[in-house]
């Protein structure tokens, strides 16, 4: 009887797991599309059909033991008990304990054989969420704060694997145990059972509004636990410099201020559950206070024998629990419904399409009637750009020779780095075409345009993992003589000196290297593959003049056989270039040698006068 007996028990979802999901960037959910966000669940819960029906049938068999309960004691109270025959009373009495024992057995069948399933369809969900996390352009992340994504990604799923395993199965056996008590009920005696049954109407519509209202609270609690995520997430990302300005005071006063409005909206939840555990609970205590007094009016009266009563009395209290679990089973399907449709909102963002489609496209090497790259009519706007301002790129078109290294240069903000993002498709340009040696970037596999383009930013990103694993993402089967050379070329010798050489690990985000350090090590992934494209976006700004130059030495040697675009800020970068182009109010305005430009535009002279140094001029690249 323990489970079905303590319906406080049962731990609810924002119980179990302290940070829920999201916060989905448009707007919640419909009212009632918890159901419908359940039934696309199927397809994962699918696999385990047959041990949810295994479940039902366990579970709905014990708790028909629990009904069978009365009818034994009213064969032991109108029997044995009424004739005093002791002889007749141990039979039943064994039945009785036969009935207890079962129901135990079926409840603890019920659980084990769920568990292990639905752990497999949690992990299968949670590895379809990443891939399509994974697929997902850039301009998605970009919109979506990260905390959300990980608390989709935990405890979402937790509380959709939950809602299988416990809340959708006692949702099919307490409505069929309801319906069955019903009918033993009326088979007992009708009068009573009316008179039992009459709190069903306003149940019932104090249910639906409950439903609708605990829906809403859950959906909001889960986009709270997300933001939350997210402050607790960058606030741990973003210590050094909290601390460095001071800045943890009030970053603590935005955690708390989110942590307040989540602990608001979980007490409307919880007195949501509570003001219906008081009218489920209530509503059916009086009705059965009501039937006592009636049917004990009818045994006095022998229109009933004590035993119809007694048994009729156990039926009705075995129905208490299918009732009373109905609060918190429907709060935990609102709940799972709404983690459902958080689930839905990422699985469902569009891919990139033609992308997509390449997956499958022939990835054999561009035609090369037209090498290099080539921007026609490329524009672009950021798709969460403010409404009413123009594109940031009106139409470039700049021609990058083969095997010629071409810095671009332009104002801060002018969109050097987003113009580089096109090429790897990172972004998509809105208009005009981008191609490699002739083929459109669009027509090429994803793979095959890894492949083709290796990049580096001035942001260098690495991951917890050794050097080599970081470096050799670039180029995955590149040998060790591949390795050297690029972390030589990248001038990365301090490598070599680190405890473990290449296989030490660098930490979280590579935290325990150096600026200068990681941009070294993100240059050698960028070159390590020996790529035919490579993209630059000012990758040495952290270096010192004297290892800029060195690095500077060596790329020369592995710019020869790549076409390059790289992204210069300084002058020394403008020098690894063979010609440099000026973009300028979302076009190329200028290209030339930096010689040329010097001479022929004075936007590229006004950008360079403040930086170019004079003992540079004269090594300038003709
Ligand atoms: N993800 C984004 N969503 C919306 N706008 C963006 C996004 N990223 C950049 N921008 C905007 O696009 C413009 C161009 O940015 P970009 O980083 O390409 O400039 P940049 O020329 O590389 O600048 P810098 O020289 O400072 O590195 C900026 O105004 C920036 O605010």
């Amino acid at each position: 009887m323990a489970e079905n007996q303590n319906p406080a028990a049962p731990p609810t979802p924002a119980d179990a797991d302290g940070a829920s999901t999201e916060h989905p960037p448009e707007s919640p959910p419909a009212r009632h599309s918890t159901v419908r966000a359940l039934l696309r669940l199927w397809p994962y819960a699918r696999v385990a059909r047959w041990r949810i029906a295994g479940s039902v049938a366990a579970a709905g068999l014990a708790s028909l033991s629990v009904l069978a309960v009365p009818m034994v004691l009213r064969r032991i109270v109108d029997g044995p008990i009424a004739h005093h025959d002791l002889a007749a009373l141990r039979p039943l009495i064994g039945l009785l304990l036969v009935l207890g024992l079962a129901e135990a057995a079926l409840f603890y069948t019920r659980r084990v054989i769920l568990a292990r399933p639905m752990a497999g369809v949690e992990t299968a969900m949670r590895g379809d969420l990443y891939a399509k996390l994974q697929r997902l352009p850039v301009s998605f992340h970009d919109r979506w704060p990260s905390g959300q994504l990980l608390s989709r990604a935990t405890s979402d799923m937790f509380v959709m694997r939950l809602f299988f395993v416990f809340p959708l199965v006692f949702l099919i056996v307490n409505s069929t145990v309801f319906v069955t008590g019903t009918v033993l009920m009326f088979t007992l005696d009708w009068r009573l059972a009316l008179i039992t049954l009459v709190p069903a109407v306003p149940l019932i519509l104090y249910t639906r509004r409950f439903e609708g209202n605990y829906q809403t609270a859950s959906r909001m609690a889960q986009d709270q636990n997300g933001d939350l995520a997210t402050v607790v997430e960058e606030s741990i990302l973003g210590i050094r410099i909290l601390k460095a300005f001071g800045r943890h005071r009030s970053m603590a006063e935005e955690f708390r201020q989110h942590s307040g409005e989540l602990r608001t909206t979980e007490l409307r939840k919880a007195g949501l559950l509570a003001n219906l555990w008081a009218v489920i609970v209530g509503l059916p205590e009086l009705a059965l206070g009501c039937a006592l007094a009636v049917g004990a009016w009818q045994v006095a009266e022998d229109g009933m024998s004590a035993g119809t009563l007694v048994a009729f009395l156990s039926t009705a209290l075995a129905l208490r629990w299918p009732v009373e679990s109905l609060g918190w089973l429907l709060g935990f399907a609102a709940e799972a419904g709404s983690a459902a449709n958080r689930f839905f909102e990422v699985m469902d963002e569009p891919e990139p399409s033609s992308l997509a489609a390449a997956e499958g496209a022939p990835s054999g090497a561009p035609a090369a009637d037209d090498p290099g790259i080539r921007f026609t009519g490329v524009r672009f706007r950021y798709p969460d750009a403010p409404e009413g301002t123009p594109d940031l790129l009106t139409g470039i078109d700049l021609h990058v020779r083969p095997g010629e290294t071409m810095a671009l240069v332009g104002a801060t903000g002018c969109g050097k780095t987003t113009l580089t993002a096109l090429i790897p498709r990172l972004y998509e340009a809105t208009a005009g075409s981008i191609t490699l040696d002739g083929t459109d970037i669009r027509d090429l596999s994803r793979l095959r345009l890894r492949e083709l383009v290796s990049v580096a930013f001035e942001e260098p990103t690495l991951f917890s993992a050794s050097v080599r694993e970081n470096v050799l993402m670039g180029a995955p089967e590149a040998d060790e003589e591949r390795l050297a050379t690029a972390l030589a070329t990248a001038q990365a010798g301090f490598v070599a000196g680190l405890p473990e050489g290449a296989d030490t690990q660098v930490g979280e985000q590579g935290l325990s290297l150096s600026g200068g350090q990681r941009q070294r090590l993100a240059l050698a992934r960028a070159v390590v593959g020996d790529p035919r494209f490579l993209v630059l976006d000012d990758p040495l700004s952290a270096l010192d003049v004297h290892t800029e130059a060195l690095v500077e030495q060596a790329l020369r040697t592995v710019l020869a056989s790549t076409t390059a675009l790289v992204v210069a800020h300084r002058p020394s970068t403008v020098l690894l270039a063979d010609r440099v182009a000026l973009l300028a109010d979302g076009r190329i305005e200028a290209v030339g040698t930096h010689q040329e430009l010097l001479h022929s535009s004075p936007a590229y002279r006004a950008l360079m006068s403040g930086e170019a140094a004079p003992e540079l001029e004269g090594s300038l690249p003709r």
